[in-house]
């Protein structure tokens, strides 16, 4: 094992030291560290966060290696600093069964670049009709503790209860995707004046707060962990907030894109802009971002959803939803909370490894801390190249945008897997 010697660099934000790591871990830091044997880093500038953290990527393997794989997709969240993701069930098969969150976890740990923790499906192939072999995918070497039908709604609440009692004896989450179907058929964007004028079928914020508010009551009344997933309006933020105070277990995320765009992106007609829930109103990013600082949202998360051309590129209607996040999210965050480190940390590494109960990941370098951690330019900007992203996909919204911040560098328990802003491997 190679040691590395990071010279000034800011820890989190603070005065510049120097960084050693050796053996995987952190072994000293402060100013003036010498090391003959290590290779040196000069990190001038360069902030050192922990390595970042998604609570929600697809991966798309198995099933659809031509819009990401394990690998693939692995390699963009390298490059946009995260050290660890967590996998959605949405594959086909569907990773309802061990086996197939077995196969997930083992082709993560082949591929090296973070670690890939499987999240178990709810339902039986997310048909929402019968549990999944929750307790399996739990004691299976994935160790599965996040279950969700991301994608689809768990919305019969007698199942949603069923599921959320049933995770309880192992410390698991629910993450709901919060979405009323009977209130969203037929949806193409955001229910308000765009879809008016456009006259496209809206998806209104109703259903989305509906099940947030129905599923933090199951919550509180069986005592379980909740998690919302893409929470997208101001009116949800509201329910959480109720929530919360009333000392409900639930957290939840906000993505980089309901961060920052809005639905009027529609009036271009560029599927690229199709995702679910939909890119909402200006009055919402206010929330959303309000709530970001405060707490009320625990998380960002970048919902990576990678599509292939054809399903993207095509007639509004008939487009998939979802758009990529890994590579561009750090910016995002940069961009909307300026250089706040210590929320930047918090928000996309400490809480969501917390959330997950990944071992060794959200720790901020220190002496003896396992060396997952990345180095950001905050000072570069980057024109964003949907050609040059590791993602076998290209549905970024944020073409050819100039975005603030680069990472330099990913370290996974002290090997590089990014360094001069390239993928090692
Ligand atoms: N966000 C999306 O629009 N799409 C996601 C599913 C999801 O997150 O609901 C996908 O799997 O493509
Ligand atoms: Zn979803
Ligand atoms: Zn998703």
């Amino acid at each position: 094992m190679t040691a590395y010697l990071i010279k000034n660099v800011s820890l989190v934000g603070a005065e510049p030291t120097d960084l050693l790591i050796r053996d995987g871990v952190v072994a000293q830091t402060g100013p003036g560290l010498a090391a003959p044997d290590a290779t040196v880093l000069d990190a001038t500038g360069l902030v050192a966060l922990p390595g970042l953290v998604d609570l929600h990527t697809h991966l798309r393997e198995p099933g659809r290696e031509d819009a990401e794989t394990v690998e693939s997709g692995s390699r963009a969240a390298a490059l946009g600093g995260y050290t660890a993701v967590c996998a959605m069930a949405n594959t086909s098969p569907v990773a309802d069964t061990a086996g197939v969150v077995e196969q997930v976890w083992r082709l993560g740990r082949e591929a090296g670049l973070v670690d890939v923790q499987p999240i178990g499906a709810v339902t039986v192939g997310l048909a929402g009709e019968r549990l999944a072999e929750l307790g399996a995918m739990a004691d299976s070497a994935a160790r599965v503790r996040i279950f969700s039908d991301d994608g689809h709604c768990v919305a019969d609440p007698k199942l949603m209860r069923r599921a959320l009692e049933y995770v309880k004896a192992f410390d698991g989450v629910i993450a709901q995707h919060a979405e009323e179907p009977r209130l969203t058929e037929g949806a193409q964007m955001h229910e308000g004046e765009v879809s008016t004028r456009l006259g496209l079928t809206g998806w209104p914020a109703v259903a989305e707060e509906a099940i947030i508010a129905r599923d933090v009551l199951l919550a509180e009344h069986v005592g379980s962990r909740l998690h919302i997933c893409h929470v997208s309006t101001a009116g949800s933020v509201e329910v959480l907030r109720h929530a919360k105070a009333r000392g409900v277990k639930v957290t939840a995320e906000v993505t980089p894109h309901h961060l920052l765009l809005t639905d009027e992106k529609a009036e271009t007609y560029d599927p690229v802009y199709k995702v679910n829930p939909p890119l909402r109103t200006a009055d919402d990013i206010a929330a959303l971002r309000a709530a970001l600082a405060e707490g009320v949202i625990d998380i960002i998360a970048t919902d990576h959803a990678p599509h292939a051309v054809e399903d993207k590129e095509c007639e509004w209607a008939y487009a998939r939803p979802g758009m990529l996040g890994l590579e561009t999210a750090l910016s995002i965050a940069l961009d909307v909370l300026g250089p706040q480190w210590d929320l930047i940390a918090e928000r996309m590494s400490r809480a969501p490894a917390r959330i997950a109960g990944l071992e060794g990941h959200g720790l901020d370098p220190a002496p003896g801390v396992p060396a997952n951690l990345t180095l950001v330019d905050p000072a570069a900007r980057r024109v964003i190249e949907p050609a040059e992203l590791a993602s076998r996909s290209r549905n970024t919204p944020y073409a050819r945008m100039t975005l603030p911040g680069r990472i330099v560098a990913t370290f996974l328990r002290g090997e590089p897997t990014v360094l001069d802003g390239k993928a090692v491997r």
